[in-house]
């Protein structure tokens, strides 16, 4: 070893030294977790000469920015990344230390918070810190590139830092987690059936729905962007709805982009607004939707239909939250936060450049994906209770329940319009009910074709419709009649005012099984 390496190692030892003791120093005489973070990021920056300093900590799927040095309320605000994303995910993900020798020429890198301007040659190194085995946060340091810098001994120091810290992060991070999940909680409670009619009460208890109502409660409050995802009907602006209604922007503005209602000149006039330069010009600025929904949120439905040009408009305001108008000279700066729905395969879209790649990135980053009404089956009979309800007091009516044949139908058919289709359903059935039951026939035409052939594709063959819808309304006529008469045939056929010979014949060619409604039969479990 020659001596100046020596030197440099006496030197950097020393430091080290300086840097822990004064550390431990802190963490000893703390009075509370958010001034030790502060000071320690502040040792850090004293004896190291980091840029910025950041410490993490994991809120169930976010690492949220929870201390920092050098950096403004906007970045820190900026600072939210999911686990598993760009460097301080993956270190968080992974509980396993990155550095990153020049954030200049590393594709991983997000610069999310913006702090990290082009021409410097800086490191960035994140280490995780861990409690009971477990990622509980990061600690991460920028800092300037030197000859004499050594990044792996400043990343075994981090190490060591985070080693010592992570008993009182714990205390930081328990309370959170306490506080967060109880408010998420309430946020589910009250985003599930606790009142049916609102707004806010997203339908469905199947384990798909329920991931949904936990990521609608995770992510309310937060101001990340959201993409939800799902076929037509499947209820992506009613989601969009709940998260708001969730969240603490919900007295504020909340606008809607629809991006296939009009053309792509319009779409970019919509949300960023137009600049009247001329003097001559009859018409005065139109403000855009980011203008006037500042502080509240804008859901941009159909978002695969927003042209190129709007797409890398849009992409520039989640970066930095600044945007011009058309024709504008002025860059002005909004803070509405932006949820976007689409029905198509933006993977796809992406691939063959229809869609901007890195703001992709940015909307995915947090997707919610609705399952088809066919795929969560169990949710069939939910819905429908709560749109009879919703019905009955919009006409006027009192339906209260829905037969069983007629639960078999809706259970039996493939919903290609997903939920909307079932609303429209439910709706027109409560309209044609003549008492407070829902029969086979009160519903749709497709239904009864549906069940007949018991596939997902509806019959292209009048015939075979009319033969299917005849066999349905036969078969719940009588086995309403058994249920009524607890399975008398007899008593049943005199009700219908057929003979016993058809009442037998039917029964047998159309499968019912009679015997379901002798009297000490249990009840029908899908009856609603
Ligand atoms: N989970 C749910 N609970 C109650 N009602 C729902 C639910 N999901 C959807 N709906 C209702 O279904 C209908 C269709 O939902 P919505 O318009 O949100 O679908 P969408 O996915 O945005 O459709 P599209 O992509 O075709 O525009 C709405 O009337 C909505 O209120």
């Amino acid at each position: 070893m020659d001596t100046l390496t020596r030197n440099w190692r006496q030197n950097y030892n020393s430091l080290e030294m300086a840097v822990l003791h004064r550390i431990s120093m802190v963490v000893v005489h703390r009075t509370s977790v958010k001034k030790l973070l502060a000071d320690v990021l502040e040792i850090l920056n004293g004896e190291m000469g980091l840029l910025r300093g950041t410490v993490t900590l994991r809120q169930g799927d976010l690492l949220v920015i929870e201390a920092s040095h050098g950096m403004t309320e906007e970045e820190i605000k900026r600072g939210v990344y999911r686990m598993g994303e760009g460097v301080t995910g993956q270190v968080a993900a992974h509980a396993k230390s990155r550095i990153i020798p020049d954030i200049r020429s590393s594709t991983e890198f997000l610069n999310r918070t913006k702090t990290r301007v082009a021409g410097q040659k800086i490191a960035f190194i994140c280490v995780p810190i861990i409690y009971q085995e477990g990622v509980i946060g990061t600690l991460s340091i920028d800092r300037l590139v030197s000859e004499t810098t050594n990044l792996r001994r400043d990343n075994s120091l981090l190490e060591t830092i985070a080693n010592i810290i992570a008993d009182a992060v714990s205390v930081l991070f328990l309370q959170n987690r306490e506080r967060e999940q109880l408010l998420e909680e309430n946020r589910r409670l009250r985003l599930e059936l606790s009142d049916k009619n609102s707004r806010e009460g997203v339908i469905g208890k199947c384990n798909s729905m329920r991931r949904v109502i936990n990521m609608i409660a995770q992510v309310a409050s937060s101001d990340m962007p959201v993409l939800i995802r799902g076929e037509t009907g499947t209820g992506k602006k009613f989601v969009a709805n709940a998260i708001v209604s969730a969240g603490d922007r919900k007295p504020k503005a909340f606008a809607t982009l629809n991006c296939v209602a009009m053309s792509e000149a319009l779409q970019e006039a919509e949300l960023f607004g137009v600049e009247q330069n001329s003097p001559s010009a009859r018409m005065s600025n139109k403000i855009g939707l980011l203008e006037s929904a500042n502080e509240g949120t804008i859901f941009i439905d159909k978002i695969g239909d927003l042209s190129p040009d709007a797409q890398q408009k849009l992409l520039r305001y989640l970066q930095d939250g600044s945007f011009y108008r058309i024709n504008g000279k002025t860059r002005l700066k909004s803070n509405a936060r932006i949820i976007a729905s689409t029905g198509k395969n933006l993977e796809e879209m992406v691939k063959c450049g229809k869609f901007n790649e890195d703001l992709y990135l940015r909307l995915n980053a947090f997707s919610i994906h609705l399952p088809n009404l066919r795929d969560r089956r169990s949710d069939i009979t939910l819905l429908a209770e709560f749109f009879i309800n919703k019905f009955n007091k919009k006409h006027k009516k009192k339906v209260k329940r829905i037969s069983t044949p007629a639960i078999n139908l809706l259970m039996l058919y493939h919903w290609p319009a997903n939920v909307r289709e079932l609303e429209n359903a439910i709706e027109s059935a409560v309209l044609s009910a003549s008492d407070s039951v829902i029969y086979g026939y009160n519903l749709p035409a497709s239904l009864q074709t549906g069940q007949s052939t018991n596939t997902s594709k509806l019959s292209e063959e009048a015939e075979v419709d009319f033969t299917a819808m005849v066999r349905s309304f036969e078969r719940e006529l009588i086995s309403e009649a058994l249920k009524i008469h607890r399975g008398n045939a007899t008593a049943s056929a005199r009700h219908l005012g057929i003979s016993q010979r058809i009442m037998n014949y039917k029964i047998k060619n159309l499968g019912i099984d009679s015997s379901i409604y002798k009297k000490n039969a249990k009840p029908s479990r899908r009856k609603i």
